[in-house]
């Protein structure tokens, strides 16, 4: 069942803007994740899809049918929970039979139907365990074993894995990845760990003070950020934002950087050409940044400077690196295969090309290299 959000908003109280006319849509069989720092509107957005909130304007559909007028259980949803909110007192089997009991369905459907979900979320063995008993991972199980059982339209994820340890995190993300695209479950996920919305989600939507800011599938929004905002939001460590100029001479462009001038290629300068911009901000991902070679290469620029810190990341660097030149200075982090012999206070000379940066404008933020695209 697809879902469809349509110029959708909610006011708190005549006053506090959660979410702004959100226009989304997750197909069905897939996961669209919602992701966004604190107080972007993302929990409001899933309340009202879920029918615990309403609508303030807009409409939210299944497939064809409106719902933003239906109360929680005339929408066939099921939640999955931060807290699990599981009855701590019943055990496995009892938990994930509540909603077809509450149902009075015949006690042989209600065997066969829990069974079904044992095996497949492979519960079958703590069975009869009270869930109190278990760790957060298997409680969480559980939880989604009781929120599939009754065959919901829709799946609604909110911070599932966020009391999880590292370990039952990476886990629970992929028995869920697993789950949702084996059963085909029509799924939205709310979190703000970008690294749960890239690995589980088919598509995902930044969020920032209640207005989206792009909805597109992981490698999009990592490739063409749609803002300075998506740009830092996506990728770990974030992507350098450095001030730039865009200078034309004869028919070539250049940008102008702390320390650097780089000709861009002819797609480039082509996919510019209607701009008047000339402050921009690049945006370099610390992974696209080498250590130059003695012999730059052509169309490849350098930048030199002195390592600020080195972070050693086991089969990379992260460094921090002070790049000073005609009275400016950018920090710039570079992740460099490694380990490197490079500590603080050394100098080093980075290599980028132009293939892989990001062009912003400096006033608005947007991506100069797609807005004019779109
Ligand atoms: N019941 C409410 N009454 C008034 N304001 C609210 C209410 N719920 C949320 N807000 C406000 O709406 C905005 C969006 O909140 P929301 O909880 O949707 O964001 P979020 O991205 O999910 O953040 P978090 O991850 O911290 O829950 C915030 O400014 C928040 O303070």
């Amino acid at each position: 069942m697809s879902i469809f959000l349509n110029g959708v908003s909610k006011t708190y109280g005549g006053e506090v803007v959660a979410v702004r006319e959100l226009d989304l849509k997750c197909p069905t069989g897939q996961m669209l994740a919602l992701l966004g720092p604190s107080g972007c509107g993302k929990s409001t957005t899933l309340k009202m899809i879920a029918g615990i909130e309403e609508v303030t304007t807009g409409e939210i559909w299944f497939g064809d049918r409106p719902v933003s007028a239906l109360p929680p259980g005339a929408r066939n949803i099921a939640m999955v929970f931060e807290d699990y909110a599981l009855y701590a007192h019943l055990s496995v089997f009892e938990n994930i039979a509540f909603p077809l009991r509450l149902r009075h369905l015949p006690k042989r459907v209600i065997e066969e139907r829990v069974e079904g979900m044992l095996d497949l979320l492979r519960l079958g063995d703590i069975r009869d365990e009270k869930v109190r008993k278990l760790s957060g991972g298997a409680q969480q199980r559980v939880a989604i074993g009781r929120a599939l059982v009754r065959d919901p339209d829709v799946i609604l994820f909110d911070e599932p894995l966020s009391h999880l340890d590292a370990d039952q995190k990476v886990q629970l993300r992929t028995e869920i990845k697993r789950l949702q695209q084996t059963q085909g479950l029509t799924s939205i996920l709310v979190t703000h760990d970008q690294t749960e919305a890239i690995a589980m989600s088919d598509a995902i939507a930044v969020m920032d003070h209640g207005v989206l800011q792009q909805v597109g599938s992981p490698q999009e929004l990592y490739e063409t950020p749609a803002n300075t905002f998506v740009a830092t939001f996506i990728g770990e460590p974030p992507m350098n934002l450095l001030p730039a100029r865009l200078a034309r001479k004869s028919d070539v462009l250049f940008l102008e950087g702390t320390g650097f001038t780089l000709p861009l290629s002819a797609q480039k300068g082509a996919a510019l050409t209607a701009t008047n911009t000339t402050d921009v901000i690049m945006g370099l991902r610390p992974e696209h940044i080498a250590l130059a070679p003695e012999t730059p290469l052509e169309h490849q620029a350098v930048m030199r400077g002195e390592v600020f810190f080195r972070e050693h990341r086991g089969d990379t660097d992260v460094l921090l690196v002070d790049i000073a030149a005609d009275g400016t200075t950018a920090r710039v982090s570079a992740d460099i295969a490694g380990p490197t012999a490079l500590r603080e206070g050394a100098s080093v000379a980075l290599a980028f090309d132009d293939r892989r940066l990001s062009l912003f404008d400096a006033e608005t933020g947007t991506n100069l290299l797609t807005a004019r695209a779109a």
